[in-house]
């Protein structure tokens, strides 16, 4: 049986950065990974296809528009497997930055099969090997929740594992849960020419969001796509056609819709009720793995990271603790994680940037001492020349200025506002932003914009203005 200083069972964003980063450290590092290639949800079923679709998905819509505006006419049929093909290229290119044998010359032993605990420190792999770990890892991810419906499984549905393999554009698409999974897919397929409705179980959109936020997405969203909120899909049957009539349950009311491709897009479970957890002392809450701030779970050698944690799903912090794992597992040090400063992006179309916390929970931590600075897109020249007039930047900082949170809806708002990421983490002071020179006109001046209320505030009002103009008055 071969041992190794650290077993990481699960190939995608947060094992591959745990594997390649102890190996780089002189470890002996195994990685177990079930498919044929690592890469995990993120390369193949997550973020690469997505982005890659939303792309295609934005340059249809692009050349629509300006066929509309500049009064040309757009002829022929669309190819959707084209942009089917344009996704599986990108996929392909990343692999090989993912692929099996780089990580074997990089030192890391890689094991095709499905990793299962035998003990705390044995792994077996499919049914043969086993693998002792001084420590392990457990990264396995995430997979779709898929809800309870009369008649979905018999009907069939797509999730994103199978909507990237559609070879054939559905003329009439219901997705169901309107989070980010669902409203990323659900743009992009109505920009391609289907017909979506989005059913979801709530009253609106993005719960998580700050709530100046939501209003223009939503707007910009509903231009686009139908929307039943405090719905619920009731049940599925097939028609005689091969289509789906859907039965949607609203308050007293029920509404029938018939669509060529159901999307389920309500949320996501974490892989852990297959690993043989229960021959360790490694404890879950919902079946999400719990740790300490050292990703350590209940089994001090045992650490998790990524999609099987409860806190941060999503690919840069998977890599944030993958790292962090790194420094803890293979030299013993006691660093923890820290999501304080972690961004997100959802790239609908305005994108949605969200960094740290909402105005809503700054005052419920912070209390009344907060401050607010917001500026409107049609208020920052690029953006009005652009005719991308459609968001909003808003900074909520304490009262000294600390940066507490920022949120944006805007084009490209993930790209530009990355700017307040870095200020944050460093400890800057909103003010620092409006002292750095921006280019004009560039979309990132929306946060400069934001950031100089700082100094008016503080030069027009209390005891400042006064003080100014007596030394003006002295200066004369
Ligand atoms: C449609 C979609 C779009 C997304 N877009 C974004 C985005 O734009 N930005 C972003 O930051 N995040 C995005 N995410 C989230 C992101 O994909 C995940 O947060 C990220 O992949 C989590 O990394 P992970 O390492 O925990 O899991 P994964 O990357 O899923 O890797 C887990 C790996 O473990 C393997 N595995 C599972 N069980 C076993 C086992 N028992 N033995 C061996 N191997 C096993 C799996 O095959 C997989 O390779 C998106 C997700 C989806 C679904
Ligand atoms: N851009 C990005 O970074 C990105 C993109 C996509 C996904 N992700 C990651 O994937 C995670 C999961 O995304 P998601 O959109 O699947 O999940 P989610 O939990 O964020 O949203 C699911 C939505 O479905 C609704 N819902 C649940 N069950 C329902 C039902 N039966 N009928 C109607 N509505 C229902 C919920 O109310 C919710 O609004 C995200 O939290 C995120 O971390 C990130």
């Amino acid at each position: 049986m071969r041992k190794y200083d650290l077993v990481v069972i699960g190939g995608g964003a947060g094992g591959l950065t745990a594997a390649a980063g102890a190996a780089s450290m002189g470890a002996k590092v195994a990685l177990i990974e079930k498919e044929k290639q690592p890469g995990g949800d993120c390369l193949h079923y997550g973020c690469v296809p997505s982005k890659a679709l939303i792309e295609a998905a934005k340059k249809i819509h692009t050349a629509r528009f300006a066929a509309d505006e500049f009064g040309f006419v757009l002829q022929g049929e669309l190819d959707f497997p084209a942009a089917i093909r344009r996704v599986k290229a990108a996929i392909a290119h990343i692999q090989k930055h993912d692929d099996a044998d780089r990580f074997r010359n990089m030192g890391v032993d890689v094991f095709q099969g499905f990793g299962r605990f035998k003990d705390e420190h044995h792994v077996e792999i499919g049914h043969g090997d086993v693998v002792y770990g001084k420590r392990i890892v457990i990264s396995t991810g995430s997979r779709p929740v898929i809800p309870p419906i009369e008649g979905l499984a018999e009907t069939g549905f797509l999730t994103n594992e199978t909507v990237f393999d559609l070879q054939r554009l559905p003329k009439r698409l219901i997705v169901v849960g309107a989070g980010p999974i669902g409203l990323e897919l659900a743009q992009s397929f109505a920009r391609f020419g289907s017909q979506v409705t989005v059913i979801e179980y709530a009253a609106g959109l993005l719960g998580r969001e700050d709530q100046d936020i939501v209003p223009y997405i939503r707007a910009a969203l509903e231009k686009e796509l139908t929307f039943l909120f405090n719905a619920k899909v009731h049940k599925i049957e097939k028609l005689v056609g091969g289509e789906k009539r859907v039965t949607v349950l609203r308050g007293d009311e029920s509404i029938l819709l018939d669509a060529d491709e159901i999307l389920i897009a309500t949320g996501r479970r974490p892989n852990t009720d297959q690993l043989g957890l229960e021959n360790t002392g490694v404890q879950l809450d919902k079946g999400y793995v719990v740790v300490k701030e050292t990703l350590q779970t209940t089994v001090p050698h045992i650490y998790a990271i990524g999609d099987v944690l409860r806190a941060f799903p999503f690919t840069h912090a998977a890599g944030m603790e993958g790292k962090i794992v790194v420094g803890n597992a293979v030299f013993g040090l006691r660093r923890k994680v820290n999501y304080e400063h972690v961004p997100w992006v959802t790239y609908t179309d305005p994108e949605i940037f969200h960094l740290g916390l909402t105005e809503q929970e700054a005052r419920e931590k912070i209390g009344v001492e907060i401050r607010v600075y917001k500026v409107t897109l049609d208020d920052v020249d690029r953006f009005v020349a652009d005719r991308e007039m459609n968001g909003m930047v808003k900074v909520i900082t304490d009262e000294k200025g600390l940066i507490l949170g920022a949120h944006t809806v805007g084009k490209g708002a993930g790209d530009w506002m990355q700017e307040i990421v870095y200020a944050k983490q460093s400890g800057h002071k909103i003010g620092n932003i409006s002292n750095v020179v921006h280019p004009y006109p560039t979309h990132g001046a929306a946060l400069q914009r934001a950031a100089d209320q700082y100094w008016r505030k503080k030069l027009f009002e209390g005891v400042v203005p006064k003080i100014l103009k007596m030394y003006i008055r002295w200066f004369r």
